[in-house]
């Protein structure tokens, strides 16, 4: 990866020195003026993550640079440098769009925060506007025709409106994210936030800490106070994933926050106060589970006080062209292409397979067909199916063969590093090289690393 690209205007050799050696020492890549002139120059080259300019050069001011240089790229933070603390100067620096005043002389360590705390902000914000441009709304979780789905429609629209938890059950990559997204985007907290936690995979500890928070000193490694998602979501939807997988010592504290609105951070004497509304999730039998005493039954009770079941995709073979074309046409814009068609054929193939990794292993299967074909239309062989297991041959719901197992675990988790093959092979417990060797045998096509 590239390094962040930092521009230092200032006179002073000593200082501008001082700064470039210790951001460079930081992995940073330093381009140095001592003008107002070299940087304008320099600066319409383009490429610069952060500016660091002293006020006064020996050509200008950098008030004077900051206004062309916003126009040439708004989103480049800009810090100013001044010798003379003042109120008034650092009012109009930050009227014409500065993003930090700093007076002089600086620590290059706090100058080396700021810098990496405004890159940080940079790539937030970036990911922000391309999640928001890539979902202009949440997605439509009823997209179909079938008797179940509309079924799931009608029954989810009486739910909106209420606190009350919210059980979604389905198996893996039926869409129990998106509907769960849906129920927020619709109901009375869609103004607030939506914060979501997969309980699978987490120890108690870590789950604990990032439930409920804790306190500074809560633990070894615990250095400062942290909010957890409980407050994080005050007012709004908390959306917990795989709550089958919850640790069983965990369990009562969830309840009592749902029942009584209080929680405690781990290593606080205080209740705090919460209003949250739950929406649970699971590919697990709870009930099952309940029974076998590996839940509880009074968190079970309470969360599946309104439930919702996703039918697999198998179970409603006439929704899987609809869901099929307005993926494709998603994956089409997400690459910049012209929109692509199915053949009969293809439409015919789709709808035969079994779908153990149901909408998920669906969109996989269309990005990779999408990745490794250029025509306009999607013929049944570019699908890739003819090696997996067709629904007539998986006679009992989600029983798969292991090497499908192993397919879908790991298009799963590269769905969740973001399609990052060095992520996923950590998660993995793999070696980088490993990953990539199942990944061409088993014929999953990334797209990126
Ligand atoms: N109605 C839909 N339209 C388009 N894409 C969808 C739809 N439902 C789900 N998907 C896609 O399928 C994938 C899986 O969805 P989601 O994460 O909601 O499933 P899940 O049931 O919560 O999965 P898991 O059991 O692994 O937690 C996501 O990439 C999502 O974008």
């Amino acid at each position: 990866m590239a390094k962040p690209k930092i521009l230092i205007i200032e006179d002073d050799p000593a200082v501008r020195h001082g700064m470039t050696a210790f951001l460079r020492a930081n992995e940073m890549d330093v381009d140095e003026s001592d003008t107002c002139q070299k940087a304008t120059e320099l600066f319409r080259g383009g490429g610069y993550d952060v500016v660091v300019a002293d006020y006064s050069l020996p050509d200008g001011t950098s008030l004077d640079l900051l206004p062309q240089f916003k126009r040439l790229s708004e989103d480049t933070p800009f810090i100013i440098l001044t010798a003379h603390g003042s109120i008034d100067l650092a009012v109009r620096a930050i009227k014409e769009g500065a993003e930090q005043f700093l007076t002089k002389p600086v620590e290059s360590k706090t100058l080396l925060v700021l810098v990496k705390r405004l890159l940080q902000q940079q790539r937030l914000r970036k990911r922000q506007e391309v999640a928001s441009r890539e979902q202009p709304g949440p997605m439509n979780p009823f997209q179909g025709v079938s008797a179940s789905i509309r079924r799931l429609e009608e029954q989810a629209r009486l739910m909106i409106e209420w606190d009350s938890p919210v059980l979604i059950l389905g198996e893996t990559g039926s869409g129990k994210g998106v509907l769960a997204r849906w129920i927020h985007a619709q109901g009375p907290r869609r103004e607030e936030t939506f914060v979501n936690l997969n309980c699978a995979g987490l120890t108690r500890e870590l789950l604990e800490s990032e439930l409920f928070g804790h306190e500074r000193g809560a633990f070894t490694g615990a250095v400062a106070a942290k909010p957890g998602l409980l407050e994080v979501g005050h007012r709004g939807i908390v959306f917990l994933d795989e709550i089958g997988d919850m640790d069983p010592a965990i369990q009562p504290k969830l309840l009592k926050a749902l029942e009584e609105k209080t929680f405690r951070r781990l290593g606080d004497v205080r209740d705090r106060q919460v209003d949250i509304r739950l929406i649970a999730s699971t590919n697990l039998d709870l009930e099952e589970m309940v029974r076998a005493k590996k839940f509880r039954d009074d968190l079970y009770y309470r969360v599946s006080t309104l439930t919702l079941r996703i039918p697999p995709l198998r179970e409603r073979a006439e929704d899987i062209p609809v869901l099929a074309m307005t993926i494709l046409r998603s994956v089409c814009s997400r690459m910049g292409r012209p929109e692509v068609q199915f053949s009969a054929r293809a439409l015919e193939a789709l709808k035969e397979y079994a779908w153990p990794g149901n909408i998920r292993e669906l969109a996989n299967v269309l990005e990779r067909a999408m990745i490794l074909q250029k025509g306009e239309c999607l013929e049944a062989a570019d699908l890739g199916l003819g090696g997996r297991r067709p629904s007539h041959v998986a006679t009992e719901a989600g029983l798969v063969t292991l090497k499908e197992m192993e397919r879908l675990h790991i298009e799963k988790v590269l769905q969740r590093s973001g399609g990052n093959v060095t992520d996923a092979a950590q998660i993995l417990g793999l070696a980088r090289r490993t990953l990539y060797d199942r990944l061409k045998a088993l014929g999953i096509a990334t797209g990126k690393d």
